[in-house]
């Protein structure tokens, strides 16, 4: 690949950015982003990774091998529509936007192009994302090697049916929001239970980091290595007593499924917007 278009330049776009220019798959120069009209932000971004901003749509795609479509869903069909006659047939359209069906895609198009769906998250900063992808049948074998690199670069890719993204999307991508929620609630009792906040910080990262590491290596289940960690009658047990009284555990598992569903109620309030007549979806922001 030798040009990469983002559009949209939020922070999905900088960790992906980030993380390709970090691990050397393309230079700064190669890539080119452009985004509604927060031009600071483009300044902000040049400066940092050595990309160049642009709003001249002719500029954006002149040679473009793939163009990242990373702004928020709602803003999907509007971007789309204003960009749609610069799409040449083989160009790569990689979206990584929550929801979005192929074919709600190729439906704002209003012509044939292969798009790659891909459900990355933020850790694509530090080369960490969790990343699945599906395709159209347009997407040729050449192309999904470019989506496998341009991912795998960033962290782990799984290819997956498209029908799954939805879930991947409740679990791994808003899935470092969960871990950096149950943080602050660990951060604020370690605080209250006496410990310096840089102390605490550092022992919550080094826990997750060596819980995370168990869990890759492990041939145990996640729940048979909290059982190693709960002495009967200790300390793990009567904070674990706490956590099931609050029913804390349903919780996450709500809140997964909420996620997912919210990611397809998305799709298909674009999709509805995109169809004769019909009216958006609402939905509870
Ligand atoms: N954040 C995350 O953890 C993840 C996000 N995603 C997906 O990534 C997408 C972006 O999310 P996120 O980065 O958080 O969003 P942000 O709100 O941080 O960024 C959105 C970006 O889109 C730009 N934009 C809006 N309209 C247009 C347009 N017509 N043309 C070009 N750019 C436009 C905005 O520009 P301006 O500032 O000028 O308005 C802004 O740069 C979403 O679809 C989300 O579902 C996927 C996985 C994880
Ligand atoms: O919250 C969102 O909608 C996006 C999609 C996955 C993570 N962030």
């Amino acid at each position: 690949m030798k040009k990469l278009v983002f559009f949209g330049a939020g922070s999905m776009a900088e960790a992906l950015m980030s993380g390709i220019i970090e691990n050397g798959l393309l230079k700064g120069s190669q890539i080119w982003v452009t985004n509604r009209n927060n031009q600071k932000k483009l300044k902000q971004l040049e400066q940092t990774y050595g990309i160049n901003g642009s709003y001249d749509y002719n500029e954006l795609f002149a040679d473009a091998d793939a163009v990242i479509l990373a702004m928020k869903p709602k803003d999907a069909a509007g971007a789309i529509n204003e960009f749609k006659s610069f799409l040449r047939d083989d160009i790569l359209l990689i979206s990584v936007l929550a929801g979005v069906s192929l074919e709600t895609m190729e439906q704002a198009a209003e012509k044939p192009l292969a798009i790659i769906r891909a459900m990355p998250n933020t850790s694509a900063a530090v080369s960490r994302s969790a990343t699945a992808i599906a395709g159209n049948q347009r997407v040729t074998e050449a192309q999904k090697r470019i989506a496998q690199k341009l991912f795998d670069t960033v962290g782990f890719t799984a290819f997956v049916q498209e029908e799954q993204l939805d879930a991947v999307t409740g679990l791994s991508g808003s899935g470092p929001a969960y871990i950096y929620y149950l943080v602050e609630a660990m951060e604020k009792s370690a605080v209250e239970i006496g410990l310096e906040q840089k102390l605490a910080k550092d022992l919550i990262v080094q826990t997750l980091i060596g819980a995370a590491a168990m869990m890759a290596t492990s041939e145990k289940t996640p729940e048979e290595l909290r059982l190693q960690v709960t002495s009967p009658g200790g300390t793990t047990e009567a904070g674990i007593a706490i956590l099931e009284k609050h029913g804390v555990q349903e919780a996450f598992i709500s809140c997964i499924k909420e996620a997912a569903n919210h990611s397809r109620k998305m799709g298909e309030a674009l999709s509805s917007e995109l169809g004769s007549g019909k009216q958006p979806i609402k939905l509870s922001e």
